[in-house]
């Protein structure tokens, strides 16, 4: 795999205080790595090191693509007096996005991850969030970096946002997030980086992620409720989309019940298919579109 960003025995100081030492660790294309850790272990020191928003005190830190382009996910995002849709036209611009370009990006996402464009502060935790990875998505970044994405939100929200990053990561997009829930983890991460007290205890790749043990099921014509029972199902792990048709993510050895429950309710399959990344079809974000894209 290729490898796209790297640190070399970094070290963060403030002060006196030792954050993080001696941490050698690095990402590769495709891959989604969660940092996991206890409160002040240094996970968001990690990450903002690894997004390049601080400097290491000491070690190196370097990009094997250039340019690297990186989307940052901070872990609180205000309720602005805006639409999301003017908000993210806004920071594209700020970004030098070109006008055109900005709009049928921010159209696309706004669509398939299902936002509407609701004043931002009267949007619940679940919809700002989805604003905060869009924002970072404006530039269609190699490497998303979530400071906890889940945090503050409630289980439909929760399952929703691991449908988005499922579908980011699906589109070919590194991912490196600080997580404490285990449901995220198992759903989307290939590989774990524990942190205690500034440094790697561990850093390992999960055997039971393999893409294969996950399989995408598409199908069209189930009512909400039934959908919603299907989440209490043995095997049922997140929506990529609710709509219509709906896709769901589930672990492969229960597929086959699951498949017979929504015919037995009337439901119609369309798709059904090993969980992978890189699609051969553009189907959604649109990175296709963007000359030189990292390589
Ligand atoms: N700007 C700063 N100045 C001084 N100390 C800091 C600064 N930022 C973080 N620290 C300290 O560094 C340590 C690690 O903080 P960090 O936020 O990286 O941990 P964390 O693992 O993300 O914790 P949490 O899960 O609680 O968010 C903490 O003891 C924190 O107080």
């Amino acid at each position: 795999m290729q490898k796209l960003l790297s640190l070399r025995e970094v070290g963060k100081r403030y002060g006196k205080t030792n954050v993080l030492s001696d941490v050698s660790w690095s990402i590769a294309r495709g891959e989604c790595v969660a940092i996991t850790g206890g409160n002040g272990a240094g996970k968001s020191t990690l990450l903002c090191l690894v997004a390049g928003l601080a400097n290491p005190s000491s070690g190196t830190r370097t990009e094997h693509v250039k340019p690297l382009i990186i989307g940052y996910v901070p872990d609180r995002f205000p309720p602005l007096r805006f639409r999301p849709s003017e908000y993210l036209r806004y920071i594209a611009r700020i970004q030098g996005i070109d006008k055109e370009t900005a709009v049928r990006r921010i159209d696309a996402m706004m669509n398939i991850f299902q936002l509407p464009d609701t004043m931002m502060n009267l949007c619940s935790k679940g919809m700002l969030q989805k604003v905060n990875v869009m924002q970072a998505l404006l530039r269609q970044p190699d490497l998303l970096v979530l400071d906890e994405p889940l945090s503050g939100l409630d289980e439909p929200s929760q399952l929703e946002m691991i449908g988005m990053l499922s579908e980011i990561k699906r589109q070919g997009t590194s991912i490196a997030m600080s997580v404490h829930e285990p449901l995220l983890i198992a759903s989307l991460a290939d590989r774990v980086t524990a942190v205690e007290g500034g440094a790697i205890t561990q850093d390992g790749i999960l055997a039971q992620q393999k893409e294969a043990a996950r399989m995408r099921l598409e199908f069209s014509r189930l009512r909400p409720d039934v959908m919603q029972q299907l989440e209490s199902r043995q095997g049922f792990l997140y929506w990529i989309s609710r709509g219509s048709p709906a896709v769901m993510v589930a672990a492969q050895p229960f597929t086959d019940e699951l498949l017979i429950e929504i015919l037995r309710c009337g439901g119609t399959i369309s798709r059904l298919e090993p969980l992978r990344k890189n699609p051969s079809v553009s189907d959604g974000l649109g990175y296709d579109d963007v000359p030189g894209r990292g390589a």
